[in-house]
């Protein structure tokens, strides 16, 4: 061995951490904590990072965080939220065609900052009804309208304050509510309505029309997350300034009539969602979308190989969806033997698919910033998550409590509980398909408001980034001076908490 005296000759070996093209090409299958960085060198602040991204070939993002298009994820209020913060949203086809290009066209007429879709109720109603919704939505302010939703004429509102002291849960909304309004007109922009809500000292603006009916919604609790810190991302907006929205479709014949719904919604990019993307049917898809719609971006996936990979890019994918069987709700590895430890599928696929200057979206397995860290290092251009965002707010569904903790549904789209949903609208009745379950269905934790969590998490992100001496994600993709190691059981046991009789683990 020889020995430099001013130990130079050190660095040039393989014992300070292996480059990412010598660890990845020894045979084995590595997920992201099996992993770890090492540390580069730090000449510039956390805030100057830039997490800006490719989505697609065509399509830029602020933020690089994406939500799956699962039916326990994301649906319009999602969709809204996510372009809200520079991410985007894929919307399920769990649902009938005309389903889901509704929800395309909701997602699409949100504007950035108010609410997506108001909870109404009619006058009425009676106030035990409010008493459901704070354990269930997590707020407890309603608008109270003629018919009881958004468009009919606008009569009162609702907060915790006018309904506290009701002894009488069986009192009618009409008798509490308040009608002494301020309200704004349905057109107002943003920072017009944010002025006169600041203004009014009141917790809820309406948005009305000329006739007095309900437009829209703005909330002093969104406009304080909003103007705190750490900032959100500019929002992914369309040529038309309105929010970028995608949604998800299959490669059956009937996905040609759902897709000509969602490109009439105005939906901006589409996912082939399938665990195997390699197929015969994605090529055709791919073929018939660039024939019919060439100005729509598609995504197809999943893949985890670079062979895979070069046929989608071949047949024109505009972005490639990587990951099979890391999802926390998957059990494709299980019941297929098919599959890749998502460090090594996002590490290979980024390798060619990034020469070929097509955007990788790592799918699956991401539970905290340093999953996400691991995987833009690793030459993903964007992270798709299912259970990290499952339990916020946005998610659809409502919260629940469990053994003391409050949660929120979440489940594979393989799951049976999914396919039975599915095989009855997406298929139309057709249960004859014989179904094995590639999925399961459970709940995830309260995660609060994607409004908090995105921004809170980016800035860790960023933080990541500092440390390894990166400063954009383009820089990240073409760092030769990555050098990772492999780490032990013991390792890992090590790099989380331990040997405390009791901790709280707060995020932010
Ligand atoms: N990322 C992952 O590891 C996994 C994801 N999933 C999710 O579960 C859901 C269902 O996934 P898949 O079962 O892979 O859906 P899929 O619709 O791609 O495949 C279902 C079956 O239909 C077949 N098929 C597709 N197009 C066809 C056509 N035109 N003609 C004839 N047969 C056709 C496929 O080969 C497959 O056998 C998706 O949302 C997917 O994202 C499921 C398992 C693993
Ligand atoms: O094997 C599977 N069976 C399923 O039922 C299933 N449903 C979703 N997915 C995939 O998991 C991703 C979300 O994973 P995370 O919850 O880890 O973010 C998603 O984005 C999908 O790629 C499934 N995989
Ligand atoms: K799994």
């Amino acid at each position: 061995m020889a020995i430099a005296e001013n130990g130079s000759s050190f660095l040039d070996d393989d014992r300070d951490g292996l480059p990412a093209e010598k660890l990845f090409s020894k045979g084995y299958s590595y997920t992201y904590d099996d992993l770890i960085f090492h540390p580069g060198y730090i000449d510039f602040a956390t805030d100057s990072v830039d997490l800006s991204t490719n989505l697609t070939k065509h399509i830029r993002l602020t933020t690089p965080c994406i939500s799956s298009p699962m039916d326990t994820v994301t649906e319009a209020q999602m969709a809204a939220a996510m372009a809200s913060v520079g991410g985007v949203g894929f919307i399920h086809y769990n649902n009938l065609a005309t389903e889901q290009a509704e929800l395309v066209r909701k997602a699409k007429n949100q504007r950035v900052g108010f609410v997506a879709d108001p909870v109404c109720m009619k006058p009425s109603d009676l106030v035990a009804k409010i008493d459901i919704l704070k354990p269930n939505r997590g707020f407890s302010s309603v608008l109270v309208t003629e018919d009881g939703g958004v468009g009919s004429k606008l009569l009162g509102v609702v907060t915790s304050r006018d309904v506290d002291f009701v002894t009488n849960r069986l009192t009618e909304l009409g008798e509490v509510m308040t009608t002494d309004l301020i309200t704004a007109p349905a057109i107002s922009s943003f920072e017009e309505a944010s002025k006169r809500l600041i203004k009014s000292k009141k917790s809820l603006l309406p948005l009305v029309t000329n006739n007095g009916e309900l437009a829209g919604l703005l909330c002093r609790t969104d406009l304080k997350r909003m103007s705190s810190n750490p900032s959100l991302g500019a929002p992914s907006l369309d040529h038309n300034g309105r929010l970028l929205v995608g949604a998800a479709i299959g490669t059956r014949d009937t996905d040609k009539e759902r897709l000509e719904l969602l490109v009439k919604a105005g939906v901006n990019v589409v996912i082939l969602d399938s665990s195997q993307g390699d197929s015969i049917y994605q090529k055709e898809m791919l073929a018939y979308i660039k024939r019919a719609y060439p100005e729509l971006d598609v995504v197809a996936g999943n893949v985890v190989t670079m062979r895979q990979a070069r046929h989608l890019i071949d047949a024109g994918a505009d972005a490639l969806r990587v990951g099979m069987g890391s999802g926390s709700i998957c059990t494709t590895q299980e019941v297929c033997a098919v599959g890749r430890g998502q460090a090594t599928a996002v590490y290979q696929t980024s390798l060619l698919a990034n020469s070929l200057g097509v955007p990788v979206i790592a799918d699956g397995g991401i539970s905290n910033s340093g999953h996400i860290v691991k995987a833009l290092n690793l030459g993903a251009s964007t992270v798709m998550t299912g259970s990290f965002l499952a339990g916020t707010e946005e998610a659809p569904g409502d919260y629940f409590y469990q053994d003391g903790l409050h949660l929120k549904k979440y489940r594979g789209m393989g799951s049976l509980e999914a396919m039975a949903k599915g095989s009855d609208s997406r298929y139309l009745g057709d249960k004859s398909r014989l179904k094995i379950a590639q999925g399961v269905s459970g709940a995830v934790a309260d995660k609060g408001s994607v409004f908090k969590l995105i921004p809170y998490t980016m800035h860790a992100v960023r933080q990541g980034f500092q440390d390894l001496g990166v400063h954009s994600i383009y820089a990240a993709h073409g760092n030769r001076a990555l050098r990772l190691e492999v780490r032990t059981g013991a390792a890992q046991v090590e790099g989380g908490i331990h040997g405390l009789v009791s901790y709280e683990k707060k995020r932010f």
